[in-house]
């Protein structure tokens, strides 16, 4: 079998701990060849998000489609998307890829150390126009209850089937906000809890990256939606556990790849 080739769309993060540095990273981890579509370049380190400039959706449009063209999409995995117009160009391009390819989309908000990175009146473009094309989508808590509109009194089963709701073929709430770190998985008919161990000390920035763009991977190698979620829950647990706390002033780059010094 030829190696399976996985497309990121998403942002640059010049600090290298999320975005699409994260994912070539994750991808590289899961033995599979990255190849990627930026959305947006951001000027961002493990503090804050100085700027952000997007790439014109002619362009985004390009990436895509040369990859497309020549190498072949075996599974996509969208991060941020930023604006209208940037939704409307993926959507677009996702609907020239061939019918069941495997799309995770992780809908990138806010940044781990508070920048937005999505315009607030692309929420909604972000729910119609392009959670009902993908195959699983990842939020986590805060980014689920955007996504449902659903304010702290709702359960987070209750979250998950709304956003089902709105027409993905999968759900899971990742939960690194949550006390106890597990991840919650729905299908549409049950729920699956994904658990792992919590660490606290651990570097947090990029963990969603990280998780969305190994389930991407995995599911490009042919593994179903229950193993490909188990190996992305403990991929980014350990990448946060081994995360480079000393680098920055804020929260550390995970560490998928267990770099030492
Ligand atoms: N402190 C942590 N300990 C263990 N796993 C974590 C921790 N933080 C995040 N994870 C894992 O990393 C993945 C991304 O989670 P999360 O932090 O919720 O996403 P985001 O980075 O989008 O906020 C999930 O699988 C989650 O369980
Ligand atoms: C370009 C880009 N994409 C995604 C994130 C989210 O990652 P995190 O929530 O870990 O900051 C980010 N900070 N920057």
């Amino acid at each position: 079998m030829t190696i399976p080739c996985v497309l990121s769309i998403a942002g640059s993060d010049s600090g290298g701990g999320a975005g699409i540095q994260a994912d070539l990273k994750a991808f590289a981890r899961s033995g599979v060849h990255g190849m990627t579509a930026i959305t947006a370049i951001t000027a961002q380190n493990t503090v804050e998000v100085r700027a952000v400039e997007a790439v014109s959706p002619g362009m985004i449009k390009a990436q895509i489609a040369a990859v497309a063209d020549d190498l072949g999409v075996d599974a996509v995995k969208i991060g941020m998307l930023g604006s209208v117009a940037t939704i409307e160009a993926v959507a677009e391009a996702l609907g020239r890829l061939p019918a069941g390819t495997p799309i995770v989309l992780d809908p990138v908000m806010v940044a781990e150390s508070g920048g937005r990175l999505l315009d607030v009146d692309a929420e909604e473009s972000l729910r119609e126009r392009i959670v009902p094309l993908v195959t699983v989508v990842t939020p986590n808590v805060a980014e689920s209850r955007v996504l449902a509109r659903a304010g702290e009194d709702v359960p987070l089963e209750e979250v998950a089937r709304r956003i089902h709701a709105l027409g993905p073929g999968a759900v899971i709430v990742t939960g690194g906000h949550r006390e106890e770190a597990s991840d919650l998985l729905f299908d549409g008919e049950r729920f699956e809890s994904i658990p792992g161990e919590r660490h606290p000390g651990g570097a947090a920035h990029g963990s969603g990256c990280t998780h969305s763009a190994t389930l991407a991977a995995q599911l490009a190698k042919g593994r179903s939606l229950m193993e490909a979620a188990t190996a992305a829950r403990e991929i980014a647990g350990a990448a946060v556990r081994d995360g480079l706390r000393e680098v920055g002033a804020g929260a550390g780059p995970v560490n998928v790849l267990g770099l030492r010094s």
